[in-house]
């Protein structure tokens, strides 16, 4: 039998446990020991091109910048500093098939022969021994993927499954799963060790902080079967709060980097409900070793230059998210040249002649210059061709026609001389200038609170009082349309942004006079060239508007207009979608599917559902599924895999003025209780109050609005208000089907009157 921990006494199984310690420990000391080789070996590299440097040849130079670029982002990446670089290790039986499409064979052991074959550790990155035999091996590589793979039940040539925990250099622990325990597998002559108890649990059970962290070491089967999963067309995974779907969304990030480099340094965007789920997940990338690739974006980010985390009242964002937008825009986009400052006459004097064009020509000329679909300000230089031709034209008028060649080519130069004379008048430039400006998304946004003219170019779309809701969201921008926006209306910018185009504006290129005369550009250092380097990277990543991969985090959030606004960005991307319809704040999830069908087109669809929940004790879980089953009837919920034993709380105070005292006074409690963080979700309009009940409670306390919880967890949750979350909006009983899953130790309910508690304080919703 193989030596279990269980059975062994005290002190005989600490012994075995250390004796194993020390065999992992031994393996990290090797694999630290080759590092440092291999950072001396890049770090000689990098003073070798130094010397070539030196040595100032032309061939020298462009040799010495090649072999510092690799060498330098070598050493960036060993020096990189890992918690825990290796994390994993799978002894396997001999095969008895050869390799299927890469994988190792999955076949079954074969009881005849249990001896241990071969040892793999698993680790960060892969590391090569100085004979090119694997150290560690890349999480993410073919090999690695029977340490995710295996199960009891289909347990393929895996004997033993070890979690390693190390910190630095250091190997802390190790935790076992034993696959195959019928049968006697030996390693190295001697039975097989089996240790510890649950490396997911002992994960799970952590405490919490204000950023994510990789499950690496603990990917379970159905995950690792979506972070794997083909990248052509789209990957849709779905599955209940807690499932892991962001946590397998990243990983799936740093694996189809790892697996088509070339491909996805086309980049990847990760598009993120709220910044504050940006700042939560924003490590999880370079804990695994990928950075720069990767943007995650709120997606009231994803317009260069807006950062909105304001939201509507639900009523107007359900207005500006749906489709019925995107004429009332496009009509917005060709109405917009006319202003209050618009100019309703051009006067010019040329050749000795008054030329006038009145309102009506101006309006005339202007519908010629729209027809069609070309953006606004692409139009522009056609508007001043127009106007050139008109002025022109009532210039020959009653004029004699040209008889011969001579006399039109005569005619030509004088029309030519003329349209030189006029563009180059003060009265022509800043006329077209005033009759054709450059439109930005935000004036034309900013001109549509105005009631009339957006009832006009609503044409009947919109009633009056949802007209009504519209102009009152943008009253308070200026003319040029500044002031804060909501995250709703960044999707309506991108749009203006295609209906209008770039500004168009003539290119002057500014060489720096200096930079000229010494060619000071070419004498830089090593240093410099890549400082430089990786700000053009940076603002190129920041400028990126097509990315060749496109990850979409709590993808039932997302509007019709905002799909629209992501599809931009991935016309020739292949896409990952994760979401959980159960758990949809847009208030119309049928129109919504709709959009997201529209955008990803004809792109084949492969469709995952996690069904494990990995946050929430099953204690909470319970309670959260009374409101699933109002929420999202016959939904099934995620299975939780653990339990605390610790049932939720149930608080009720007897006035709303006593909320913020009982508010204070639990989060209090629950950060003694826990170690990690402790956050109070509240109604939308309640959150600076909530703000203000926790102030000064620490760095561990956070208060949240409902809809910014989307996504993040706690060791414990306060939820206040709940029948004050559920009436936010039609799809409030889904809000608050998030707020109480976010826990992953300890739930209060705080109730007021209006949640109408019994006598225990369970508020009249949660009698499920
Ligand atoms: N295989 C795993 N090993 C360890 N922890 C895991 C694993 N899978 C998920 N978790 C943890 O479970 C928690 C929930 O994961 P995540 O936030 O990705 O879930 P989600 O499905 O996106 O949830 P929600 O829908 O509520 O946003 C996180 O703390 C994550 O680290």
């Amino acid at each position: 039998m193989p030596e279990k921990s269980e059975s062994l006494s005290g002190t005989a199984e600490e012994t075995v446990f250390d004796r194993e310690i020390a065999v992992e420990q031994a393996h990290l000391d090797t694999v630290y020991q080759r590092l440092g080789e291999k950072l001396a070996e890049a770090e000689f590299i990098l003073d070798d091109a130094n010397r070539k440097f030196l040595a100032g040849t032309p061939g020298a130079l462009a040799e010495r910048d090649a072999q510092a670029y690799q060498a330098g982002r070598h050493l960036q990446r060993l020096t990189n500093e890992f918690e825990d670089f290796l994390f994993g290790r799978i002894d396997l039986q001999a095969p008895d098939r050869p390799e299927e499409d890469g994988f190792p064979s999955q076949t079954p052991l074969d009881p005849a022969d249990p001896d241990i074959a071969e040892t793999l550790h698993i680790g960060r990155l892969g590391v090569l021994d100085a004979e090119y035999g694997p150290l560690v091996i890349d999480w993410r590589a073919p090999a690695a993927a029977p340490f995710y793979r295996a199960t009891p039940r289909q347990p393929g040539r895996v004997v033993r499954r070890r979690v390693i925990r190390s910190r630095g250099r250091k190997v802390l622990g190790v935790e076992d799963d034993l696959l195959r325990p019928d049968l006697e597998p030996r390693l190295d002559g001697r039975p097989i060790t089996v240790v510890g108890d649950g490396a997911l649990m002992a994960t799970l059970g952590r405490a919490r902080s204000h950023t994510m962290r990789d499950i690496v070491s603990s990917i379970q089967q159905e995950q690792d079967e979506v972070i794997r999963a083909q990248a052509a067309g789209a990957t849709l995974v779905t599955g209940g709060p807690g499932t892991g779907k962001t946590a397998v969304a990243l990983h799936r990030a740093a694996y189809l980097l790892y697996h088509d480099r070339r491909r996805y340094a086309g980049g990847i965007l990760v598009v993120s409900p709220t910044p504050l789920l940006v700042s939560y997940t924003e490590g999880v990338l370079p804990a695994l070793g990928e950075e720069g690739q990767v943007a995650i974006r709120a997606i009231g980010s994803l317009v260069d230059g807006e950062e909105a985390d304001r939201y509507d009242i639900p009523e107007t964002a359900r207005l500006k998210g749906s489709s019925r937008m995107v004429a009332l825009l496009r009509r917005a986009a060709r109405a917009a040249l006319d202003g209050p400052d618009t100019p309703s006459e051009l006067r010019v004097v040329a050749l000795g002649e008054v030329l006038k064009l009145d309102a009506d020509n101006l309006r005339g000329l202007r519908r010629t210059v729209l027809g069609g679909n070309t953006p606004v300000n692409l139009l522009r230089p056609r508007a001043r061709r127009v106007l050139l031709d008109a002025l022109w034209t009532q210039l020959r008028r009653g004029r004699p026609t040209p008889a011969d060649r001579y006399e039109r080519e005569e005619l030509q130069r004088q029309r030519e001389a003329f349209e030189e004379y006029v563009t180059d008048e003060d009265v022509f430039l800043d006329f077209l200038d005033a009759w054709w400006p450059a439109l930005t998304p935000r004036a034309v946004l900013a001109a549509l609170a105005d009631q009339r003219r957006l009832g006009g170019l609503a044409r009947g779309a919109f009633t009056r009082p949802e007209l009504r809701l519209l102009v009152d969201s943008w009253r308070h921008l200026d003319r040029r349309g500044r002031g804060g926006v909501s995250v709703a209306d960044v999707a309506l910018l991108d749009e203006l942004q295609v209906q209008l185009g770039e500004p168009y504006r003539p290119r002057v290129r500014e060489v720096d006079p200096v930079d000229a005369l010494t060619g000071l550009d070419e004498v830089t250092t090593y240093g410099d060239r890549q400082r430089r380097e990786q700000e053009q990277r940076a603002a190129a990543a920041a400028d990126r508007r097509d990315y060749a991969h496109v990850i979409v985090d709590e993808a039932q959030d997302l509007t019709p207009m905002q799909w629209r606004m992501v599809g931009r960005r991935a016309r020739n991307a292949t896409w990952t979608i994760v979401g959980d319809p159960a758990q949809s704040s847009w208030i119309d999830p049928a129109e919504a599917q709709a959009a997201m069908d529209e955008t990803l087109g004809s792109k084949p669809r492969r469709r995952f559902t996690l069904t494990t929940n990995y946050r929430n004790p099953a204690e909470i879980a319970e309670v959260a599924s009374r409101i699933l089953a109002q929420a999202a009837p016959g939904t099934e919920p995620p299975v939780a895999v653990r339990s605390t034993g610790a049932l939720p709380r149930f608080a009720a105070v007897a006035t709303e003025d006593a909320m913020g005292e009982a508010a204070r006074s639990e989060v209090a409690r629950l950060l003694d209780e826990v170690q990690g963080t402790v956050g109070i979700v509240v109604p939308m309009e309640r959150r600076e109050e909530a703000r203000e009940w926790i102030a000064g409670l620490g760095e561990r306390a956070v208060a949240l609005g409902s809809l910014e919880a989307k996504g993040l967890e706690y060791d414990a949750t306060v939820v206040a208000d709940p029948s004050g979350i559920a009436g936010e909006s039609e799809a409030g009983l889904r809000v608050l089907y998030v707020a109480l899953t976010r826990a992953t130790q300890r739930l209060t309910v705080l109730s007021g009157p209006l949640d109408l508690p019994d006598s225990a304080g369970v508020p009249a919703l949660l009698h499920g």
